[in-house]
């Protein structure tokens, strides 16, 4: 390394409470490396955060909540952004790149009830808050009684929608829970095979712009191989179907050893029809797995799936 490292970083961050704890993380993650480097923090409102009436699917989607941070970094008014990599675009602006990739969080759904202690308790009828499509798909393929309401706002908020009494059961990524300290909201965790996690969930991911390749070096130390391989497996699948969430898609990849499982599907919103593919190798060969699953989804007509749910979002 021949450059040193700037005086001072500054970190563009959205600013709920669980955006700040992860940007903080890499704050102090960042400060014990580099201890003589200044780094602060930007908060800053995304239009994700405004529009808190409308399912995300019907706004615009994933680019909602990063727009305003990528523009700050290309502004040179921050360094870097931290992002939950579950809400970033698969196509990363002109510009900019996704560099570091964090060790993930515990990547499971997790059940949310003050009154029930897991999905297959709730009683018909059972109102259940997700604006999650995919989460809506598995659970109405599983558990067709249960009546699957829409459910915005960022943690505290969704928290306090349940608590107010307005959904019997919610659910929600565990490891924002987790980071938050509220992991006694956990019920009971729901397994990949009931709720296959969505591309990235619980792995966080810093973005920089893409000529700075001294930061890239400097953030090296906290990019985490494995998690990166899973995510970058799972994204790729994602990626191949349009990226947005505006179709029920699952992508998640399980790692051990130097072994990869990467499983998938896509479904109708109604879980109606939900088709799987999974591929297994080795956890360096993620391009090579991706492209099989991706293939297999295929196989089975993922294609008339997609169009059907685009048919819908663009309807409703
Ligand atoms: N879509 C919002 C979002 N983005 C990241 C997380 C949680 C943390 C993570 O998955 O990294 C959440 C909340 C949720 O899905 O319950």
């Amino acid at each position: 390394m021949t450059t040193s490292l700037p005086k001072k970083l500054i970190i563009a961050t959205r600013e709920s409470r669980l955006a700040m704890w992860q940007a903080q993380h890499v704050q102090a993650r960042l400060q014990s490396l580099y201890p003589d480097c200044v780094i602060e923090l930007l908060g800053m409102t995304t239009r994700g955060d405004q529009i808190l009436d409308r399912t995300l699917s019907k706004v615009g989607g994933k680019g909602l909540f990063v727009k305003e941070l990528e523009t700050a970094m290309l502004d040179g008014r921050a360094d870097m952004a931290v992002h939950s990599l579950k809400d970033m675009p698969m196509d990363v602006p002109e510009g900019l790149q996704l560099t570091a990739v964090l060790e993930r969080e515990d990547p499971r759904d997790a059940f949310v009830s003050n009154d029930f202690a897991a999905l297959n308790q709730l009683p018909a009828g059972a109102v259940v808050g997700t604006s999650s499509l995919r989460r809506q798909a598995a659970l109405m393929a599983q558990f067709p009684h249960l009546n699957i309401k829409p459910l915005r706002g960022n943690l505290d908020t969704r928290l306090r929608k349940l608590d107010q009494g307005e959904y019997a059961a919610i659910i929600l990524a565990a490891a924002g829970l987790k980071r938050l300290g509220l992991p006694q909201r956990i019920r009971s965790y729901i397994e990949p095979e009931e709720s296959l996690p969505s591309a990235g969930q619980g792995a966080m991911a810093i973005e920089i712009a893409d000529n700075n390749p001294e930061l890239a070096a400097w953030l090296a130390p906290l990019n985490d191989l494995t998690t990166a391989q899973a995510v970058h497996a799972e994204r790729a699948v994602s990626k191949a179907f349009g990226g947005s969430c505006q179709i029920p898609l699952a992508a998640h990849a399980v790692i051990d050893g130097a072994q990869m499982r990467l499983r998938a599907f896509i479904a109708l919103p109604d879980g109606t029809k939900i088709v799987r593919a999974e591929a297994s190798g080795p956890s360096s060969q993620g391009a090579e797995l991706s492209a099989q699953v991706v293939k297999q989804l295929q196989q089975q007509d993922a294609a008339a799936i997609l169009a059907q749910c685009l048919a819908e979002t663009a309807q409703a």
